[in-house]
């Protein structure tokens, strides 16, 4: 009799709470009916399955091995677009404009349980299919397998409440057709290769002889919407003159055209809500609050449906780290960034929310409580900590690993990361190796952007360096790792107010 007839008896029975059986785990939450067949996720030698019994269609559509009248159905996508198919709340949602969102990107395909723990009763919603091209391009992962992590995990635990899918800082058209087309619920339009902070270098004579060279239909399109004009925002005012209006022109012009492009050309007619989300946060400046008023002026009065608009603002958010600036500054600036996106119906988007802690408080007072929070690297954190508490050696292996390929890493994130802050290995003990150590800004910053650069390396023989064993680990400590997210994500979900 194979190991799991005993549970599927159980299943036929309709009580899946006592099942003890040697080396299998039962995933209770994801208890599951539709007709005569019953589903029910397992875990066996750190390898999830759904087991099907029952007759019908839902059985016979389901891929795995027939045991008996037991089906074995691994996590593969067939198996995600079955479930799917059968059960509404499997499928991803777009959550509008009224209600809190936080993102919860996943590098790893494992920490969607851990976080429907954390957000499950909150007053905020998990956006749980969240990672950008740049991710999955260094994890060597693709948007169905995005997908699959969250869809598993919500059917693992159960969860009823509607979760997101945001296909991420994507900059070409190519993408954001594939993601709508997989049903991704939230597209974060990454306009950065559309700005052009290079004319901010330049002196304002070459700005104004540059701006004349734009079609002269363009220059009387802004000058007589904005020249010269006062608009009152949440209190304060935001004045155009011709020297700022030509900057704003000449820098943000073309991501405002793309914006529009991009609206009218894959989200006004999809036929089904979409949150659309502008990020215009990867730029080497701050988004000025004249500038982000007359973004959202022109989106608006061109009839583009934003959901979300995430500025850069001043100071810096980086990967990982607490935010670094001037507080009081940000909090003046926050009220008019916060107050445009009330008055043109939107929500701010902060990116590289991670243990952004000093500002939370900020964040969720002048939004009212509406925003979209973006985490992801500290979600992956989370997991080296875990790891680095029950297999020190590994970590320390991983460390020096990351060390030694840092640079490699750095071109892909904006990170003032210090290295020769980061204490010595040799130096740290293995208890510390978990909290102090991996609490310094440098090493965090270390650890958090070489992830892709960790998880694919190889020996000489292409055998996996850490890898096999990383996620071996982190099966093994499914609970714990659980725990780690629920304790350091509800820090930041308490910290935004809700
Ligand atoms: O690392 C990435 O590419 C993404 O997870 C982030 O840039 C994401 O947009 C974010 O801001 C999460 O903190």
């Amino acid at each position: 009799m194979s190991k799991f007839q005993a549970i599927a008896e159980a299943m036929q029975k309709g009580d899946v709470s006592g099942i003890a059986v040697d080396n299998v785990k039962v995933y209770p939450h994801s208890f599951e009916q539709s007709g005569n067949v019953k589903l029910l996720m397992v875990k066996s030698d750190n390898t999830k399955y759904i087991l099907a019994t029952g007759e019908g269609s839902l059985f016979d559509e389901l891929q795995g091995e027939n045991n008996s009248g037991v089906k074995v159905c691994p996590l593969v996508t067939a198996n995600r677009l079955v479930l799917n198919k059968y059960f509404d709340y499997t499928v991803p949602r777009a959550f509008g404009t009224q209600v809190a969102t936080i993102g919860l990107g996943d590098r790893l395909g494992i920490a969607s349980s851990g976080h429907i723990k954390t957000v499950a009763g909150k007053n905020i919603h998990p956006i749980l299919a969240q990672q950008s091209i740049r991710e999955i391009t260094l994890t060597k992962r693709d948007y169905n397998d995005v997908l699959n992590g969250a869809v598993f995990a919500v059917f693992q635990e159960g969860y009823k409440d509607g979760f997101g899918a945001d296909g991420d800082h994507l900059k070409v058209e190519a993408d954001i057709k594939m993601s709508l087309d997989l049903g991704f619920t939230m597209i974060t339009l990454d306009c950065s290769e559309n700005i052009d902070n290079s004319v901010e270098n330049i002196t304002a004579a070459e700005r104004e002889a540059k701006y004349n060279q734009l079609p002269e239909a363009t220059r009387n399109h802004y000058e007589s919407r904005y020249l010269n004009q006062t608009f009152e925002v949440a209190g304060n005012s935001i004045t155009f003159n011709k020297e700022n209006l030509i900057e704003i022109v000449l820098v943000y012009g073309a991501a405002v055209d793309f914006m529009e492009h991009i609206f009218v050309t894959y989200i006004k007619n999809l036929g089904r809500d979409v949150d659309f989300e502008i990020s215009i946060d990867e730029t080497p400046s701050p988004t000025a609050p004249e500038a982000h008023f007359l973004i959202a002026k022109e989106l608006y009065s061109r009839g583009v449906t934003v959901y979300s608009m995430a500025p850069r603002f001043i100071g810096e958010f980086q990967k990982g780290i607490d935010y670094i600036g001037d507080i009081a500054q940000f909090e003046k600036e926050m009220v008019i960034h916060a107050g445009l996106a009330d008055d043109f119906g939107y929500k701010l988007s902060i990116h590289s929310g991670s243990d952004k802690f000093s500002v939370f408080p900020i964040i969720g007072k002048y939004t009212k409580g509406r925003f979209h929070v973006k985490t992801a690297g500290t979600n992956w954190l989370e997991a080296v900590r875990t790891v680095a508490k029950v297999k020190p050696d590994l970590y320390r292996r991983m460390h020096q690993y990351a060390l030694e390929h840092f640079n490699e890493a750095a071109a892909y994130y904006h990170v003032t990361t210090d290295l020769s802050k980061i204490a010595l290995l040799d130096q740290v003990k293995d208890a510390d190796l978990s909290s102090a150590f991996m609490d310094e800004d440098n090493a965090r910053q270390l650890i958090h952007i070489t992830y892709g650069i960790l998880l694919q390396a190889k020996d000489a023989q292409g055998n996996s360096l850490f890898a096999d064993e990383f996620f071996r680990t982190l099966s093994e400590e499914e609970e714990a790792y659980e725990q780690s997210l629920i304790s350091h994500i509800g820090k930041h979900i308490q910290l935004l107010g809700k």
